[in-house]
């Protein structure tokens, strides 16, 4: 099986990567390069450097051809966004949770408004946080009219002792902190409504539907201080039971972040993502030493030889090294580093522009 051939690993030891560095960290690195001709020793210590990349996808799966410029529009401006907040200082979490915020307010993705619709034709969200840090999680699972189920993850984290809450629990912890309470209609697109009606005739397939057109969405950051973090939020299957939890607000499933190892997005068919544990998966390839575009391949290679998964992953190393790979036909992607914006839709994809 050949994987989504996009990968992001940078250089680190660019000389460029001063760009945007704290003013205090200018003197001591330009000292280095006026010290020294070649390039390569001159990179400094990466966790005290860190390139600050933010990473994100908004699905894997097949994106018909009226929505591809749609999904991909929409991944670049939001990962604008998340690393405009890493440039002037925010954390990793605010960069990740932030993007994935705007991600679940555009109708285009299966997260916040446009999610998919369970086999009642509601709306039952995922949503995932992590911070690498400290190991910090939270989580939402089925969870029912709110606008961003990643605010209310972040709030799971960081206000209890819990990890996750689910349903009905999650919506009164909403409440509870204030969050407004959204109508159904709001959450649900005429797009989301027609592929649940086309999904209800016996003949359907709806994972098949899926796997065809996803958008899920994800990101993960490295900030300037070297901590990083990951962020998930999808609408999960189309035509799901009423209770379905997918991978997404499953830790190590549905995201992972460890400022040790990397942090991971997954986006794809969830039951084949747990079944893996697919982002713990590739940060275990990446513990044994593989970069985060190897350690992607294998995990994907391996969840397609168990369980013939299909998958995408944004993935990042504490360096700032990068990569967004997928087996799926397609996921929509983005990356920012070093004020240089990278893109791709299809295999083999990086274009680049100026952020
Ligand atoms: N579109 C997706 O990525 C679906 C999500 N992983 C789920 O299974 O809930």
């Amino acid at each position: 099986m050949v994987h989504g051939c996009i990968g992001g690993s940078r250089k680190r030891c660019n000389p460029f990567m001063v760009a945007g560095r704290p003013p205090l960290v200018l003197p001591f690195l330009k000292q280095l390069i006026l010290s020294s001709r070649s390039p390569t020793t001159l990179c400094p210590p990466s966790r005290l450097y860190p390139l600050f990349p933010v990473i994100v996808h908004g699905g894997a799966g097949h994106t018909p051809k009226g929505r591809a410029e749609l999904s991909t529009a929409g991944v670049r401006e939001a990962t604008k966004k998340g690393y405009a907040i890493l440039k002037s200082g925010g954390s990793a979490m605010d960069a990740v949770v932030e993007t994935v915020a705007i991600l679940e307010n555009n109708p285009v993705y299966n997260a916040g408004r446009g999610s998919v619709l369970t086999v009642k034709g509601e709306v039952q969200m995922d949503a995932l946080v992590m911070d690498g840090r400290t190991l910090a999680c939270g989580a939402v699972s089925a969870v029912r009219r709110v606008a961003n189920p990643i605010h209310l993850a972040r709030l799971v984290m960081d206000k209890t002792s819990h990890v996750c809450l689910t349903a009905e629990g999650a919506s009164q912890f909403a409440r509870a902190m204030g969050i407004p309470e959204v109508t159904e209609e709001s959450l649900i697109t005429d797009y989301a409504r027609k592929r649940w009606r086309d999904n209800l005739n016996p003949g359907a397939n709806p994972v098949e539907c899926q796997m065809g057109k996803m958008g899920t969405v994800g990101a993960v950051a490295v900030d300037l201080q070297g901590n990083l973090a990951s962020a998930t939020s999808t609408g999960g299957m189309i035509n799901k039971m009423e209770g379905r939890v997918g991978d997404t607000p499953c830790v190590g499933c549905g995201g992972y972040a460890d400022n040790n190892i990397g942090a991971v997005s997954p986006t794809g068919h969830g039951e084949a993502i747990m079944k893996v544990t697919l982002s713990r998966l590739i940060l275990f390839h990446m513990e044994q030493g593989k970069s985060p575009e190897e350690a992607s391949d294998l995990a994907l290679a391996y969840m397609w030889e168990r369980v013939n998964g299909l998958a995408g992953v944004v993935v990042v190393d504490p360096k700032g090294t990068w990569a967004a790979r997928f087996n799926s036909s397609q996921m929509s992607w983005a990356a920012a580093q070093q004020d240089q914006l990278h893109y791709g839709l299809y295999k083999g994809e990086d274009f680049t522009e100026p952020v």
